[in-house]
């Protein structure tokens, strides 16, 4: 029987078995809480331990609650004891489960214990880059100021000058947020005098440990080392081992603790350090295909927003949301050239969601010239179309301590792309962590062309730790299920005739006019933020860059060209994220227990297996063999 609006009955109840499905995921979830130690990080049997339980400061425990926060996520119930015993603590634990907090709570506790004059400061916390000196000084303010304290924090920035450093340590604070240059500059200066570290320093965090000599900072360390005191407790937090962190244990800690809290990933007792709540997967395409596979994930709308697109050069950025951009998708490119104050605005418009897809580099190090790494000249190599770095770049002012990738919270981002493919298996882990943050729901999507395979061979073997031969049923890394060729073939003529338009000198041109209007806005972005700092409306990032205006036909993909498994697939796309947002905001009390429900991942993989038994019984698979039901009756429509 066929309805008025074309879907059979037994469509329809596949429809509503597929939403029934979903809400089901969305609603008879797991017990769960974030933090919770038998929350989504974590299934064994161990009794939750509340923060009440952990003797924190009652005005700790106030400011946690007015945060919403009930339980430690594991990392905090294995680490937060031991500091506030005042062990010394390495902790390894896997992105966004909670470490920032897992040393701030007890550093706090003890700063409010202790209280008492000082001459200098009596924490500091050490972080990569600047993007993340703004989290961690955001985060221990607002605790401060939860907590009703007095407490002063204060963040150096890279771009103060020493009279700004001085002016801003007048007062002494009781905790120092910076990277290890400004602390050496400061104290190269005079502007800390060593002798009052020495004095006055009780607990060191170095937070990203495992990046900080990757940024350059190993001399600034080394100088510092010096001058902490054999009293003083430090703490070392990185989500992937590294040769590094063994250095800089050995170099400022004293028989520390060690913990390392990964996860199960397939209740095999193997465990990784990616989430488990993010879903791993790849499409395989040409180098020269890249945008249009980008153009047709996006067209179909077959991810969930936000989404973080990955590039690992500032003009493949650019070539992106210009090419984007003549399809009607809007984004934000974010980068280390654009000015402090407007990409910390970035980072803030896309957390409140004023914005879906924001196109970004990894790092300071993703800011050389294309050719000086080989992975990068490889990843281009056979793409006529892609862009070598501008010239004008060379010029710009780059910030080596700009960072997005490693340590930001970003919110609620659902998906990750890797447009390009990160160098390291580190640096994908650190992508990959921008979603399935706090126990969420996310996906990621990389595009590999044959020259990548090689380093996605290096992340499965790693994530999986057995070699490629074995993996089976470990494979992390699955390829894209909803993406059949016929949607991206249908798109092909459209993309490449747009992708001749978007030229080297577009491309250069839409690089310095972002460049100007941002460093223009910087100033007053500065002044307006303070006393507006709730004013996000004022600024779009993700404005059109283009020369000409995008043509209106390119905006919708017009029904003759429409892939109808590919539309399938977006559809259970939509039923996922609507799925999402019912788990996101049903927060449900149970037992006197939080309970997050379910998100969406096991949502999606059903939704994908369906689709492909689907294209098994008649669907239109990716070779085409076959065809579904959908596309005859599809074609019964257009006759
Ligand atoms: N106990 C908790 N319960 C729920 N959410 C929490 C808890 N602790 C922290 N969070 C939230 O988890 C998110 C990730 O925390 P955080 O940024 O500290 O992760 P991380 O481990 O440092 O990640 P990365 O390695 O990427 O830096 C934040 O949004 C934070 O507010």
């Amino acid at each position: 029987m066929e309805r008025g609006d074309g879907e059979s009955g037994e469509e329809m109840q596949e429809r509503l078995s597929t939403i029934a499905e979903l809400k089901l995921a969305a609603e008879g979830g797991q017990a769960a809480h974030p933090g919770g130690t038998k929350g989504p990080h974590d299934d064994d049997e161990e009794e939750d331990v509340g923060f009440e339980e952990m003797g924190l400061d009652a005005r700790l425990l106030r400011a946690l609650s007015k945060k919403g926060l009930s339980y430690p996520t594991p990392v905090q119930a294995k680490a937060m004891p031991l500091i506030l015993e005042g062990k010394d603590v390495v902790a390894r634990a896997k992105t966004g489960s909670g470490k920032t907090l897992s040393y701030l709570l007890p550093l706090v506790h003890k700063l409010l214990a202790e209280g008492g004059s000082k001459k200098g400061p009596r924490a500091m916390v050490l972080v990569p880059t600047r993007e993340l000196c703004q989290q961690v000084y955001d985060e221990a303010t607002s605790l401060a100021e939860y907590c009703g304290a007095t407490l002063r924090v204060v963040q150096l920035a890279t771009t103060m000058s020493t009279a700004t450093m001085k002016m801003s340590l007048a007062r002494v604070p009781d905790i120092l947020v910076a990277t290890p240059a400004r602390i050496a500059a400061c104290i190269s200066q005079n502007v800390i005098q060593p002798a009052v570290l020495e004095e006055s320093l009780a607990m060191l965090v170095l937070d990203e440990a495992d990046l900080l000599f990757s940024y350059g900072y190993e001399e600034d360390l080394r100088s510092l080392a010096v001058y902490v005191p054999r009293k003083c407790q430090c703490l070392l937090m990185s989500a992937t081992a590294s040769p590094d962190v063994d250095k800089l244990k050995k170099l400022v800690l004293h028989n520390p603790v060690t913990l390392t809290l990964t996860e199960e990933v397939d209740g095999s007792g193997d465990t990784s350090v990616v989430p488990k709540s993010v879903q791993q997967f790849s499409v395989h395409c040409k180098s020269k295909d890249k945008l249009l596979y980008m153009l047709s994930i996006l067209k179909y709308d077959l991810i969930q927003k936000k989404a973080i697109i990955f590039v690992n050069t500032i003009d493949t950025g650019f070539r992106l949301k210009l090419f984007l951009e003549q399809f009607g998708i809007k984004s934000a490119v974010l980068n280390g050239e654009l000015p402090q104050n407007s990409r910390l605005h970035i980072l803030q418009q896309f957390n409140v969601g004023l914005f879906e897809h924001l196109i970004a580099t990894d790092d300071g190090k993703s800011l050389q010239p294309v050719s000086s790494t080989s992975k990068e000249s490889s990843s281009t190599k056979d793409s006529e179309a892609e862009p070598v770095e501008s010239k004008s770049s060379k010029k710009a002012v780059r910030d080596t301590e700009f960072g997005v990738v490693r340590g930001i919270d970003f919110k609620n981002v659902r998906t990750v792309v890797n447009y390009d493919m990160p160098e390291t298996v580190a640096g994908y882990i650190h992508r990959i962590g921008r979603t399935g943050r706090a126990g969420n729901a996310g996906i990621s999507l990389s595009l590999v062309p044959p020259e990548d395979e090689e380093i996605l061979k290096q992340i499965k073997v790693e994530l999986s730790g057995v070699d490629e031969g074995q993996q089976n049923n470990k494979a992390l890394i699955s390829p894209f299920p909803l993406l059949s060729k016929t949607a991206v073939e249908s798109l092909r003529y459209r993309a490449e005739d747009v992708m001749r338009s978007v030229t080297k000198i577009a491309v250069r041109e839409a690089r310095a006019k972002e460049l100007r209007i941002e460093i223009l806005n910087s100033e007053r972005l500065k002044a307006h933020f303070e006393d507006n700092p709730t004013d996000l409306e004022l600024l779009k990032h993700d404005k059109v860059l283009s020369k000409v205006a995008p043509a209106a036909h390119l905006k919708t993909v017009p029904e003759y060209l429409r892939d109808p498994t590919t539309e399938a697939a977006s559809r259970a796309v939509n039923l996922a994220r609507a799925a999402m947002n019912l788990a996101q905001s049903s927060f449900v009390k149970r037992k006197n227990k939080r309970v997050r429900v379910q998100d969406a991942p096991t949502a999606f993989t059903k939704s994908a297996k369906r689709l492909k038994r689907d294209g098994r019984k008649g669907g239109k698979s990716e070779d085409g063999k076959s065809r579904s039901r959908n596309a005859s009756k599809h074609k019964r429509r257009k006759r």
